[in-house]
């Protein structure tokens, strides 16, 4: 069975067993996952949150098809697209529209139909106007954009973002999260996973959360629960994550 293909007999996008990523070997092998169990159901909106190098883009990369276990088990249901979006997107030097066309056509697309998808992509979030421009002219927040008219004309039934909004300035940040929430509010169905520092976003886009530490899942629960009053005391205060993220 490959580790990325079953479904899971239980109905989940994604099912975690005693799931291990290292890299490198020997003394030098470093565990940047261990005993990760869990299961994730359509339509679930989960925050990955931790310290930096706790874990978060390792364990979307797993889920992501990008990595394999080194050791344990994650089984997927292969007949959900996926689409994944990095912190700084991939933008090469072509048009706008041929960034996002280019990706329809090479997953088999004709030039013409992936050409009209990409223009209903590049509507959807608000990039219309720019479909000509040379996209390495965009703005961070645009390329951002992009990226995500890039992921949508998939149409994808599983979206992993890892932290996509964290390379940006305030401003774009707040719009891009936004494209993210109208995004996640027009498919309930749609199942969301990404990494986030800031623990506002956490609030407005999860409805769970898993809290890493050194490649471990310390916390996996509720949003509201998380937030609560018990858990933000000890040890969570002291926590890496609340010197080093943005709590707005
Ligand atoms: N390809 C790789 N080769 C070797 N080590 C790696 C590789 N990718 C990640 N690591 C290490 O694995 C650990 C987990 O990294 P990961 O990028 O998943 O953390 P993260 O939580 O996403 O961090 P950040 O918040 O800084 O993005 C880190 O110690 C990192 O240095």
């Amino acid at each position: 069975m490959s580790a990325h293909s079953a479904r899971s007999a239980v109905g989940a996008v994604f099912a975690l067993e005693q799931a291990a990523v290292r890299f490198g070997h020997g003394t030098r092998a470093l565990q940047a996952l261990q005993n990760v169990s869990l299961h994730i159901a359509p339509g679930e909106r989960v925050a990955l949150i931790g310290a930096n190098g706790c874990g978060k883009s390792t364990l979307l990369r797993l889920l992501h098809g990008l990595l394999k276990p080194s050791s344990g088990a994650l089984r997927c249901d292969d007949s959900l697209a996926q689409a994944m979006v990095f912190q700084r997107p991939y933008v090469m030097r072509l048009s706008v529209h041929a960034n996002v066309a280019l990706g329809l056509w090479l997953r088999g697309q004709s030039w013409t139909q992936a050409g009209r998808l990409a223009l209903q992509a590049l509507q959807a979030v608000g990039m219309a106007e720019h479909a000509q421009r040379p996209a390495r002219q965009l703005s961070g927040g645009q390329q951002q954009r992009l990226a995500l008219a890039r992921a949508c004309a998939l149409q994808p039934r599983v979206l992993l973002l890892d932290e996509p909004t964290s390379s940006l300035d305030p401003h774009a940040k707040r719009e891009v999260e936004s494209l993210i929430q109208t995004i996640a509010a027009q498919d309930p169905a749609m199942t969301v996973v990404f990494a986030s520092h800031n623990l506002g976003q956490v609030k407005r886009l999860a409805s769970r959360v898993l809290y890493l530490e050194q490649g471990r899942v310390l916390a996996d629960l509720p949003v509201q629960e998380f937030f609560g009053a018990g858990l933000l005391a000890e040890p969570y205060r002291q926590a890496h994550l609340f010197v080093k993220g943005e709590q707005v």
